[in-house]
Formats: structure tokens, sequence, C-alpha cells
């Protein structure tokens, strides 16, 4: 540790931040040491109050529900909530007045990616996925289907193409119609005065509205890209008579490619395994390049190394001849960790650890500098945009406003520089949404649905009330919708639309893309300008769906909807069945699986989002908010006796024998199942459901963080 202005800072952080983060940066380095420092030592205090009142709810909650029955005594329990500050007094009405925000965010609806930015690799895939060919989203999923030859295969198979380009084409016809004629009956597409002219066999035709037409690229006889736009979102069609592909098409056509990813979240939170100074400055220093533009990175794939880059903008003639251009990339933002963490890497001048959330703050801002002083690459608007995840009501939001009004003071940045997006996804949250978004209302750019943290949070509040109705029925439940249309409400009683975006949830099935065309075109029914996605062809395909809806005009219709939901918010899940005995079993082994599929990657290999299988062999997406629910889930069933211990350990112990079977070809892995004891992931998955009463809101990564250290340790001493 060096100590620095009161602060004592891990020598690889310090050095990161003197060499790679200072320089070009535009301050001096005692300058910004000394006001980190005391933002460190005014915000402490201050974070701790919160995290203490955290638990005296939580205790006051436990024991409300010991001593009373909640489905008899409801009045009763809202007066509770009322008198110990969970439920607020609400504010007066009001409208958020957020400035200078991308287009990206306040007018167009679209995808929203979310990665690991520890993975360089995926980061820069996901920073490109601003474009995504839809042909190879469709050839590569399920979306179209392997019946009648059309099966994926190792090699081009020209069946399966012809059913992606029908596809593609049904799109173009349904979003960016020709008069009189399909786009699969087109020869030739070139450009007469401005205007886009689609030649068949026997005449031409144009488009049915001629405005879509945007631009393109080429020569306007034989152009190579025809640009159109709908629903504020482009629609790039390549062609290239020569290609492989091109070849088979009468105009040529190559592929169509749609604009995706509109924005993309660098996850510094529950996808990433960040336990100490060595992954925090991974994670740092992905993201300053990011925000310079230079980040790289080489690896091998399919024999071959692959060097990524970050790409370029595009470029296009525009309808009136001059320049058109547009981004290349998605617009970043940056999730930064919630309050509760510490880490090691910088202590304070007493030697506690200081809270992550309030270094992540200082340190992503100072790294999200460099675009503003620089090219603008990311943010054309000057703004630097920071999720902030797992905030439980609005005085917690009101700490992050305070906290980031000093970061910008420390950065010399004009207020309200740092936007905020809030994670609707702790219960006193949702409960006082309206007052936490008046928190922030100067620079809050995003409400967002985290309904699997909001389902953890569910759970562990209402630990002692009784037991709870099964995981996959959640979904249904009477809280759930309500949370979802109470969320909307919130977003657009407060003016959010135009200004702001009201997000949905993630798609936690990345292999199932068929299932998620035919579903989430419920979030945009709903209300949601943009909803999550975990990969960059699920971003690609899930932006054909705001191509068939306009989400402001849902929007428009969904204010004469909003209402007071608050008795369908209070409704807990909670369950009076007799579950059999194999019920009861394929519950528990449904949430080990997936629960010790994902712990034994995120201690024993460093990975934060894996694709785990259920028991019913779909791969699911799990991170710590997942394992919040399973975890949780289980803690819960084991408090009301619905199992037994033996029965948990049991189940723990046959799950990890078929995690050991699905992880067999990774010469990496270690067997759980060899010594139970020893092993550290093992115990570390027994930790999060024998001690899950007592984890902060049910959270994990306290457990997951020592597991982890101890595991790094272990492989310390081994190495020497
Ligand atoms: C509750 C919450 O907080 S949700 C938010 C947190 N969750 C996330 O961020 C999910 C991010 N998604 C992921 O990490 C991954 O998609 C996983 C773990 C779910 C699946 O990963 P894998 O099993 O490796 O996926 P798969 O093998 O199908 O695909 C890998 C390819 O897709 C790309 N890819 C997958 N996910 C992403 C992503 N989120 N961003 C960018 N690229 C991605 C990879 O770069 C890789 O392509 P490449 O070989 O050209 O580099
Ligand atoms: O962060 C997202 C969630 O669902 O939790
Ligand atoms: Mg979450």
């Amino acid at each position: 540790m060096i100590n620095k202005a009161d602060l004592q800072v891990n020598t690889e952080l310090y050095s990161f931040i003197e060499k790679e983060v200072l320089p070009g940066s535009g301050y001096e380095s005692e300058t910004f040491w000394q006001g980190f420092s005391e933002i460190v030592h005014s915000f402490m205090p201050d974070n701790q109050k919160l995290l203490h009142k955290r638990e005296v709810i939580q205790q006051k909650m436990d024991d409300w529900h010991k001593k009373h029955k909640w489905q008899e005594e409801r009045k009763d329990y809202e007066a509770f909530l009322r008198e110990i500050g969970y439920l607020e007094e609400q504010v007066e009405d009001f409208q958020i007045t957020t400035q200078h925000v991308d287009p990206e965010i306040a007018r167009q609806a679209g995808p929203q990616l979310v990665v690991p930015v520890n993975n360089a690799r995926y980061a820069l895939n996901a920073a490109n996925a601003r474009w995504g060919s839809l042909y190879d989203a469709l050839y590569g999923t399920d979306v179209i289907s392997g019946d009648n030859g059309a099966e994926k295969g190792t090699s081009y198979n020209p069946v399966r193409g012809e059913k992606v380009i029908a596809y593609a084409k049904k799109f173009l016809d349904e979003t960016v119609p020709l008069e009189g004629c399909s786009h699969s009956d087109v020869t030739r597409y070139y450009i007469e005065n401005g205007t886009l002219v689609a030649q068949m066999q026997d005449g031409k035709t144009g488009l049915q509205e001629l405005e879509a037409f945007k631009g393109h690229q080429g020569s306007a006889d034989r152009p190579s890209a025809v640009l159109l736009q709908h629903h504020g979102l482009h629609i790039d069609i390549r062609i290239d008579a020569s290609h492989p592909i091109g070849k088979t098409d009468r105009a040529g056509v190559k592929d169509v490619v749609v604009e995706a990813a509109l924005t993309t979240i660098m996850d510094c939170e529950d996808s990433v395994t960040a336990v100490d100074a060595e992954d925090k400055v991974l994670i740092y220093r992905n993201w300053l390049g990011l925000m310079k533009g230079n980040l790289t990175e080489k690896f091998a794939k399919g024999g071959e190394t692959v060097h990524r880059t970050l790409c370029h903008d595009r470029y296009y003639t525009g309808t009136n001849g001059d320049d058109l251009k547009l981004k290349g990339r998605s617009l970043l933002l940056i999730r930064n960790v919630g309050h509760l963490m510490t880490n090691s890497m910088l202590l304070d001048r007493d030697g506690n650890e200081v809270p992550e959330g309030i270094a992540d703050a200082v340190i992503t801002s100072l790294i999200a500098v460099h675009d503003l002083n620089g090219k603008r690459s990311n943010s054309t608007e000057g703004s630097i945009y920071i999720v902030k995840p797992k905030m439980h009501g609005s005085e917690e939001v009101a700490f992050s406003n305070r906290l980031f009004n000093a970061v910008e003071d420390l950065l010399g940045l004009d207020r309200h520089t740092i936007k905020i997006g809030v994670m609707d996804e702790e219960r006193r949250t949702t409960l006082n949404l309206k007052n936490c978004i008046h928190a922030v209302k100067d620079r809050i750019v995003f409400i967002n649905t985290g309904f699997l943290d909001r389902t953890g949070d569910e759970i562990h509040t209402s630990m002692q009330a009784g037991p709870m109705i099964r995981k996959g029925e959640m979904k249904q439940s009477v809280w759930l919708n309500a949370y979802e249309k109470s969320n909307v409400d919130n977003g657009l009683l407060c003016g959010l639309p135009g200004k702001a975006q009201i997000g949905k949830g993630m798609w936690a099935m990345p292999d199932r893309m068929k299932d998620m065309m035919e579903q989430k075109t419920g979030h945009l029914k709903a209300g949601g300008n943009t909803a999550w996605v975990p990969s960059p062809i699920a971003a690609t395909l899930h932006a054909l769906h705001y191509h068939e809806y306009e989400v402001e005009s849902i929007q428009a219709s969904l204010r004469e909807e909003v209402m007071n939901r608050e008795q369908e918010l209070l409704t807990l899940p909670l369950s009076d069945r007799q579950w059999s005995h194999e019920e009861i079993e394929q519950e528990l082994e449904n949430n080990a699986q997936g629960l010790l599929g994902y712990v034994v990657r995120w201690v024993e290999h460093g990975v934060g989002c894996s694709k785990v299988p259920d028991i019913h062999n779909v791969g699911l997406m799990e991170d710590r908010a997942t394992l919040r629910i399973s975890s949780q889930h289980m803690t819960n069933w084991l408090q009301h006796g619905i199992c037994s211990e033996e029965q948990v350990m049991n189940v723990l112990k046959k799950m990890a024998k078929v995690v050991d079977e699905q992880n067999a070809q990774d010469p990496a892995y270690q067997p759980m199942s060899e010594d139970f004891e020893q092993s550290i992931a093992f115990q570390a998955a027994c930790d999060l459901i024998f001690q899950g009463t007592s984890q902060p809101s049910g959270y994990t990564e306290p457990i997951l963080h020592k597991r982890r250290l101890e595991y790094k340790e272990k492989m310390l001493a081994v190495k020497e």
C-alpha cells in the first residue's frame, strides 16, 4: 500500500491511476488524491449509516413477521411499514429535468446490452453491437427452425440460408414496404434524385414512405449499401453481387444489418468477480480503453487469431448528397457497484476498507473524462452515464446524488454531467420510486426493473413471513406484475419520456431466441423503451421488436392507466400449498444446480456470469442476482421446515456431481464431489443457503468475495 493524502492505496491501483489514467486527463496527481481522500472521508460515515439502517429495518421486519400473521393483519402491516420509515411520505408531483442526454437514451427506443466489463473480448463485442447482422443472428439461432433439411450443420446450409433470407425480406416488407412489390422481388436497388428506386423484372417502384430512405454507400447507380430508417432505428441493406450470399440474391443483397444495441451497460457489478485490487484494475483498465477508444484484444477462435478493436463510425451519402455520419458503437454506460461492499484496494486514514461504490464513482468518472475531453466518441452530449444498482429507498439515492455532486466538484465538471440510471431492484425502492426519482431528478437517465435482484429482495425481506411460492411462479405473482407496472407508472408520471429510459429486465435464456422473439415484445407493450439482452445476437433480434411496436405512442396511452398499486405491491408471495415430496425435491434440485454451477465458476475460475443448464437442460444466464434468488429461496424453505438441513445437503451433494459432469471437459475444473469438505466452491454454496437469513438483504457478495479470496490465497500458496 502507498500512503497518499490520508489514504492507503494498493500499489497496483496507484500505479494504474498515476501512469495510465491521470496523464492526459488534465488533473494533477496531488489535487486528485487530496480530493479523492476528502470524498472518502466525508462520505464513509453516511454510507455506513445507510447500511446500518437497512439492518435495523430488516430486524424490525423479521420481528414483526414472527409475531404477526401477515395474511390476517394486512392493515397493521402497512401501518407498521410507515411507522418504521419503510414506506416514505410521498413527494408532490414533479417532472425530471435531466439535460444533455444522448439521443440513444432520450429519443430512440431499442435494446440495451449488458456485458461483464472485465472480459475485454466480450466488452469490445458489446460496444460494437450497435449494428448487427440479421442474417447471422437468424442463421445461428433457433428463430429459424432446423426442420426439413434446414439444420445448422458444420458448413453453410443453403436450405437454412433460404429461410433466413425469406425471414429478413419479410421483415423489410413489414417495416419499410415497397409500393406494390416485395423486397424479395427486387432485382436492383439504385438511387435517383435522392430517392430509392427498387427495380423488379417488370418495372420499378419505390418505398411506400419515401422519407424512410436516408442514404447509401457506393455509387448511386450501384450502391453497396442502402440505408433506411424506421421508428428511429436504421436498417442497412448490404449489397454485393460477388459475395457468396449476394450471388444467390436477385438484387445482390448479402445481408441486412440492423441498428441493434443502442446502449450497452459495461458491468462492474453482478456479472463480474472483483474481490481485490488486481481484479478492479482490470475492470478500470478496460473501461479506460473503451473511453479512450483504444481497447483491443487478441484471441484464438476457430483456429485463427482474432484481433478485436472498436468499430468506427459509419459514413453514408445522405439524400441531399452530403456526408451522413452514424455512430458505429453503442452508447456506453457503466454499472458501478452498490453501497454495500468494501474492497481492500483502498483504505481510509484509520485503515478501514473504503466502500467500493465510492471508489467506483470517483474512478469510473475520472476515466470517462477521457471521452469528454477527447473525441466524445461515446457521449456527444458530454455526459457520463453511471448505472447505480441495489439502492434501498430515496435516502440511498440521495446519497448517490450527493456523491456524484462531490465527484463533479473534484473533477471540475459541470453539475449533473454525471447521469444516473436507477435500478429499481429493491423492494424499498419500488415502494418509494417516485421519491427515489425525485432525489436525482436533475440527472436521472433511467429506471430499470431489475426483476432478478428484486425477486431476491422480495424473498429476503419477508423471510420470516412464511414459505414462498416456487421460484418459477414468481413471474406470475401479484407483486411482480404490480412492480413492473408501477415502475412504468412512475416513469410516465415523472416525465421520463423524451429525457430518460423506462427500462425492462434481462432475457435470461441466451439460447432460446425463438421464445425471446415471441415473448419480449411484452416489454414494449408494457411501456419499456428499452430492455436488457444478454448478447449481441439477442440485441440484433430484439431490435426487430422496436420496428414492430412504437413505444412512444404506447407510453402515451399508458399514461391514462397510471394508478396506485401499493396494495398489490405489498402482496407477499407466500404459499399455503402442501407440496409433494417430488415437488420439493425438484424445486431444491433446480435451485441447487443453478447455484452450484454458477458458484463454482465464480469462486474457482473468477467468472461472474455463466450460462448454466437448469434441470430441464435449458442454459440459463446466471449472475449474482439469480444466485440471490436461488439461495434465498432454499433458505426460505429451510427456515419454514418445507425441507430439512439434511435434505438440502443431500440435494447439494447430488447436484454437485451433476455440475462436475457438466464441467468434465474443462481441464482447469476441480470437481466438487472429490472432497466436499475441501471444495471452497461447495462450501461457499452451503454458506449461501445455511447462512442465508443473516446475509445483508440476502446478497451473495459477502460470501462469494470471502470464498474467492480464500481460493486465491490457496492457489498462491500452491504456486509458492
Ligand atoms: C441480473 C443482471 O444483473 S443481468 C446483467 C448481467 N448479465 C450480463 O451481463 C449477461 C452478459 N452475458 C454473458 O456474459 C454471456 O452471454 C453468457 C455468460 C450469458 C453466455 O456466454 P457464453 O456461454 O460464452 O456465450 P456463447 O458461447 O453463446 O457466445 C459467446 C460469443 O458471444 C459473445 N457474447 C456473449 N455475450 C456477450 C455480451 N453480453 N456482450 C458481448 N458479446 C457477448 C462473445 O463475445 C462470444 O463471441 P466471440 O467468440 O466472437 O467473442
Ligand atoms: O440487475 C438486474 C436484475 O434483474 O437484478
Ligand atoms: Mg440486479
